[in-house]
This record gives C-alpha cells, structure tokens and sequence, in this order.
C-alpha cells in the first residue's frame, strides 16, 4: 500500500486506528474453545466488528508463534481475512545480517513463498544498514523501525546520548537516509507524550505507528498534539484494550463498542484541524 492509499483510508473512515491482534488461547472467551480453530475464529469476529472502524491490522506474530505450526497457519490465515484495502503489520521487531533478514523480508512479504504478504513489518534498528535493507527491496512494502518505544526499558539504550543527541534521535536521523516516508514508519510509544515534537523534527513526513493507548495509559490527545502532521502521519494501535472489553458471548460488540469509541475521539481530532 501506497503512502497516499493509506491517508485516503483514513480519511475514508475518519480513523487513524489500529486494531492489534494479541490474541492468546488464554485471554478469549471459552465459548470459542469448542471451534476447530479457536484464535482464528476469535481474529475473524474481531475484525469483522471492527473493519469499518479501523486502518490498520497488527498482528503481534509472537502471540502466533508461540502455538507453532498450527499459529503460523492462524497468522497465515489471519493475514488472509484481513480486507486488503486495510494495512497489514506483522509486528515481528526483525532484524539480523543482511542474508538473515532477506529470508525474514521473504517470510512476511513474499505470498508465493509464505503464504503472506504483509504491508509492513516491525523492525529492531540495533543491526543498522544491512539489516534492514533487505525488507526495503519489495515495492510498497513498509519497514517500521523501533525508534522511541512504550515500555519503561525504553531509557536503557533509547534516551542515552551519543554525540549529542539521544539514541532514537540518532536512529530516526541515520534511518532516513535508507528509505523515504514512502516505505519508512517509525514506532514511537503512545506513552512517551511531548517526546513526539522531538521526533517531529526529525521525521517531519513520516507514519509514526504508535501502540500504547488503551492497556499502557498513553494519552490519544496529547500525542495527536505533537505528533499530527499534513498526512495524519499517525497509527494509533490499541490491543488489549479493544479485543478484550469482553470475555464473554458479547466479545465482538465490546470490541466494537470500544473501537467506536476511539474512531470518534479520531474524527473529532481530524476535523479540528482540517483534515477531513
Ligand atoms: O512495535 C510495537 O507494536 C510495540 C512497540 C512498543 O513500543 N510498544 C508496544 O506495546 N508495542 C506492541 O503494541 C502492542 C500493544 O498492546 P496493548 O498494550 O495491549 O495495546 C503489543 O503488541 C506490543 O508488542
């Protein structure tokens, strides 16, 4: 998907969120147990209650991994139910020597050969160039780099100064120059308010995907405050928060309930400042 195809979507929907899919066998409702493929069904409920709600899917592959073959066939068959003119993220934090990451680029992207195609995929900097150029080699297909995170570990490396400037700013800055805004997001935490001006100045045009609303506390107003830019430039991921309002029969209307809820806060935002 195209930079231009994903804020025509939100200006569509007048949504600039995104549903995380961290679905475990532990936290959907029981009812769902007696299906053949419980996870699968509890995504398919999940994302038939909030497509017209959202931009954005994101999978986090570990909560697909972890069931071994049968979670890559309920990843595989997930990334298939998900409607394509919504943007796929495989939140799989990648990275390795160029060859390694080739085959991970061909894991997530490549459908002949995985059976998905994802828009995007989550990447860790730590490795640099060669590490993420290989997911940089498929047309219209994103690379989101971890850039200033949600989780309080985020001040071990993210915030020491190199130089001058703090590591995230070193890595929005040097990461530039690998891909344009067209195929190069960043994950900035929902958590981490006023620091979005810090990464505006840096990465002025490009998406920013921001998890960490909902289940983490981050505040929506306060980082559409600093972080909006001329393209909406913000994915805005709750997880926990949206396909867990219900562990009951009533999951998927809870989910939606919750999703509703968002989307509006979302419109309102986008129209005060002219965007839709
Ligand atoms: O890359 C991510 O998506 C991510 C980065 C980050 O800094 N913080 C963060 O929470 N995430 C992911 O975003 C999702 C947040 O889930 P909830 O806290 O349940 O909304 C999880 O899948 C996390 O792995």
């Amino acid at each position: 998907m195209t930079k231009q195809q994903l804020f025509e979507q939100i200006q569509k929907k007048r949504s600039f969120l995104c549903v995380g899919l961290d679905s475990s066998l532990d936290k959907i409702p029981k009812h769902l147990l007696k299906y053949e493929n419980p996870i699968l069904e509890f995504n398919k409920q999940i994302i038939d209650a909030t497509k017209d709600l959202c931009v954005a899917y994101k999978p986090n592959t570990a909560f697909y991994e972890c069931y071994g073959k049968k979670g890559w066939e309920t990843l595989i068959d997930t990334w298939n139910y998900i409607p394509k003119d919504i943007f796929s993220i495989a939140d799989a934090k990648r990275g390795d020597i160029g060859n390694t990451s080739a085959m991970y680029a061909q894991t997530f992207f490549d459908e002949s050969s995985s059976g998905m195609s994802f828009d995007s995929v989550t990447v860790a900097p730590y490795m640099g160039i060669d590490s993420v150029k290989p997911f940089l080699t498929f047309k219209n297909k994103w690379v989101i780099l971890l850039a200033l995170t949600s989780n309080e570990g985020h001040a071990d490396f993210q915030l020491q100064e190199i130089g001058g400037e703090r590591l995230f700013e070193k890595v929005i800055k040097t990461s530039s120059a690998w891909a344009s805004d067209e195929q190069m997001m960043y994950v900035v935490g929902a958590t981490r308010g006023a620091s979005f001006a810090d990464v505006r100045k840096l990465a002025p045009n490009n998406f920013l995907l921001v998890p960490g609303v909902g289940a983490q506390g981050g505040d929506l107003k306060e980082v559409c405050k600093y972080g909006l830019n001329a393209k909406c430039g913000l994915l805005i991921n709750s997880s926990r928060g949206i396909i867990y309002a219900s562990n009951g029969e009533d999951f998927a209307e809870r989910a939606r309930e919750e999703a509703l809820k968002l989307q509006q806060e979302m419109e309102g935002i986008l129209t005060e400042v002219g965007l839709v």
